[in-house]
């Protein structure tokens, strides 16, 4: 009796393992990553307001909606360039300068997908 329970025992948690190794190696079904969503100009378009506010930078395309209110200048500077292809303004910030380094990486935090060419 011992005998079995104890070759019980073994099976049991033989299969649970090689269950528990397999759901490691099987890869979770892939959805698509928000980075990989493609907007066209016209999806963009639609986002034109100082709490919806998507841009266009470089052929990527960011939601800014939650960054107005933290951004340095005042929010009719960035509205401006809402629903827009706004390298431009992420170039010039609207009298010729750049913004630095700082401010490019800070806007990787509000990408939602890449631009699709209509
Ligand atoms: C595309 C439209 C935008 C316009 C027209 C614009 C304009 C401006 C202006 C006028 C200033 C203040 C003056 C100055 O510092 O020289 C400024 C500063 C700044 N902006 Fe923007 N901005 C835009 C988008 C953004 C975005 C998308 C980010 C980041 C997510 C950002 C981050 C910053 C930062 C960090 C500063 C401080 C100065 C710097 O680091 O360059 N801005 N911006």
């Amino acid at each position: 009796m011992k005998q079995l329970s104890f070759a019980a025992f073994i099976s049991f948690w033989s299969v649970a393992g090689t269950l528990f190794v397999l759901s490691l190696l099987v890869p979770a079904p892939r959805s698509v990553e928000p980075a990989d969503r493609r907007y066209t100009l016209q999806d963009i378009a639609r986002h034109h307001s100082v709490d919806d506010c998507w841009m266009a930078i470089a052929g990527q395309v960011y939601d800014f909606s939650q960054f107005i209110p933290k951004h340095p200048a005042p929010a009719a500077t960035m509205v401006a360039w809402c629903g827009k292809e706004a390298t431009q303004g992420m170039k010039t910030k609207g009298y010729g300068n750049d913004h630095s380094p700082a401010a490019w990486a800070m806007a990787e935090a509000y990408r939602i997908g890449v631009l699709k060419s209509e």
